[in-house]
């Protein structure tokens, strides 16, 4: 392991046909941390995944993994990563903790798989077969094989996707674990909570290129200081507020319900603006002080919700 990176990518291309899935991106993944691909639908992140786990091809670009090309999913590299693609999959038939240990018998140092199965809450469906489990369980059991041979890797693929709240808790509760042993842990996701709570990097992509890149503190704080943010419904008379603000403040819309407000903000500022929002009878929603959301970050770089 030492200071080698877990995966490090280099000016990545991958084009299907007429389509460039992937643009030139770069990125770099240590041990022990988990780095957060974050970008709207089609940006480029399975594609960017599937490449670093060897399962397809590049157009141009370098990719190492865990010191070595990937390409081909060479053995030597495939014992020691673990994969949670997106949609999971199993044969219909087969029960969760056989499935398991069916996974854990090609490991040389499996983890125990009836911990595994309590740790992520699948004891009560263990004599289920893969068929009659719900899109949570069936979730949860692709991450249960995915990390049951001790990887020094993982790439998980919109881990939580349809996960009810407490069913990602568990999930993210693996993934710290994970981390705090060392390994390297590379995910997907449109959830921008997912990548604030878990993140030690997050990566945005967008049209397969990167469009930010940092820890979730550096992406959210820079830029933000001096700024306050708040929703509330679009098209509020800005003019108005501005009358009532300090000398040095303004407003702003953009995009459509997003609101700033830009000079120094203090305790008097933010009673202002949310009593004047509640003179239009409306709620300032989710008001943010020197700080931005992820989602903020997209939008501001790209003008597009990271949602659309
Ligand atoms: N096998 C394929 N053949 C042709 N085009 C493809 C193929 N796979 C992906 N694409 C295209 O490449 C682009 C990137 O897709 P990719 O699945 O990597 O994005 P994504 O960020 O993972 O999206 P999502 O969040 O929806 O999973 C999209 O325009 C997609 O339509």
């Amino acid at each position: 392991m030492g200071a080698q990176p877990a995966v490090e990518v280099r000016d990545l291309v991958v084009r299907y046909g007429a389509t460039t899935a992937v643009d030139g991106l770069d990125l770099d993944l240590r041990h022990g941390r988990v780095l957060a691909l974050l970008g709207p639908n089609g940006a480029g992140k399975t594609t960017t995944v599937e490449v670093c786990e060897g399962f397809r091809s590049r157009t141009s670009g370098s990719v190492r993994v865990l010191g070595a090309d990937p390409t081909g999913a060479p053995e030597a590299l495939r014992a020691r990563m673990g994969v949670m693609p997106q949609g999971g999959g199993a044969y219909p038939m087969v029960r969760v903790r056989e499935m398991l240990d069916l996974v854990a018998a090609c490991s040389a140092r499996p983890l125990d798989t009836g911990w595994l199965v309590e740790t992520l809450g699948l004891a009560s469906c263990a004599k289920l077969p893969y068929k009659r489990l719900s899109g949570g369980q069936q979730q949860r059991l692709s991450l249960a094989c995915a990390v049951v041979g001790r990887p020094e890797l993982v790439f998980l693929d919109e881990p939580t996707a349809s996960l009810d709240p407490q069913g990602r808790h568990l999930v993210w509760d693996l993934v710290r674990a994970m981390r705090a042993d060392g390994v390297a842990v590379l995910l997907t996701t449109h959830f921008m909570q997912e990548a604030e709570a878990l993140a030690d990097d997050v990566v945005i992509v967008d049209h397969g290129r990167v469009v930010a890149a940092g820890s979730p503190d550096e992406l959210t704080t820079s830029g933000a200081e001096d700024t306050m943010r708040f929703r509330a419904p679009p098209g509020m008379d800005l003019a108005l507020l501005d009358d009532v603000l300090p000398e040095g403040h303004l407003s702003k819309e953009g995009p459509p319900g997003h609101y700033t407000v830009s000079g120094h903000i203090d305790p008097q500022v933010l009673a202002a603006v949310t009593a004047w929002c509640a003179r239009q009878g409306v709620l300032a929603d989710d008001v943010r002080v020197g700080r931005r959301s992820l989602e903020d970050v997209f939008l501001e770089l790209t003008g597009r919700d990271l949602r659309s």
